[in-house]
């Protein structure tokens, strides 16, 4: 292939103790790609996303970003990393005690070392982008759980990140929450972020993934489009998790 992948993975392992729940993991992906991780719950998608980002530390194997392998990476260069390759998580994870305006502010004044008005003009913009900018002085706790996951993904953004992991975005939402914030992260994608994301919504794999991985018992069993991924599973695991899934 003529691109270099932009993460690579080769041989990931990940033990607690004596259970494997990661077993040689190869993978690939590409800049711009949407890769959405499909499986049974247990599987291993959530650890195998944190390992990503070593908020998880692979017991085996390496994690390559741009060519460069991030287990080796000193304190300095993985918190650069954690700059490009941001993390969005199912509980949101905003702090309480911060307006929604703070929460997108601290880390590029703190870390990127922005003035004061350049944050908050970049964190306005990027409230915008998500349909809350009237929100920008309230605190996390007088939003809905959709609302608070797109102030999540717009912190997220504010790093300016190559890369956005999402881990199950939508499963702490009530149903009628879950398309707003999808639809946040479907423009993401037709803008061209490169994503990981584990997630239950097939709709979604389906409609925007690029790539689906159907990942059970720590492998990815199934590597492909949707197409071949939904349609034309090649295991029997495969076959079974969709069409419960599909319901048929
Ligand atoms: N810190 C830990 N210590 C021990 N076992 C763990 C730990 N974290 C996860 N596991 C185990 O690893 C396995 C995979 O868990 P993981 O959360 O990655 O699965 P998942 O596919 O994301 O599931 P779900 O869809 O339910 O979130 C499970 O059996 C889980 O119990």
């Amino acid at each position: 292939m003529a691109n270099k992948p932009i993460l690579a993975i080769d041989h990931l392992e990940k033990k607690y103790g004596d259970t494997v729940v990661l077993k040689d993991i190869n993978e690939q992906i590409q800049s711009g790609e949407v890769v959405c991780v499909i499986g049974p719950s247990g599987a291993g998608k959530s650890t195998f996303l944190r390992c990503l980002n070593l908020l998880e530390q692979p017991t085996a194997g390496e994690v390559r970003y741009k060519g460069q392998d991030i287990l080796k990476f000193n304190k300095t260069q993985l918190s650069d990393y954690r700059e490009k390759v941001g993390m969005v998580f199912q509980n949101f994870n905003l702090f309480p005690n911060m307006t929604v305006l703070e929460n997108l502010k601290l880390a590029p004044k703190r870390v990127k070392h922005l003035s004061d008005s350049d944050a908050t003009d970049a964190a306005l913009t990027l409230l915008e982008r998500v349909g809350l900018k009237d929100k920008a002085q309230v605190y996390p706790d007088s939003l809905s759980g959709g609302q608070k996951q797109r102030v999540a993904i717009a912190r997220a953004l504010a790093m300016n990140p190559e890369v956005l992991l999402f881990d199950e975005p939508t499963s702490a939402l009530d149903p009628e929450m879950v398309g707003e914030v999808l639809s946040v992260m479907q423009e993401l994608a037709e803008e061209g972020m490169t994503m990981v994301v584990v997630t239950h919504e097939m709709g979604f794999a389906r409609e925007v993934a690029n790539r689906v991985w159907f990942m059970a018992d720590g492998y990815i069993q199934e590597d492909g489009t949707p197409n071949e991924v939904f349609e034309h599973p090649k295991t029997e695991r495969a076959q079974d998790f969709i069409a419960k899934i599909i319901g048929n």
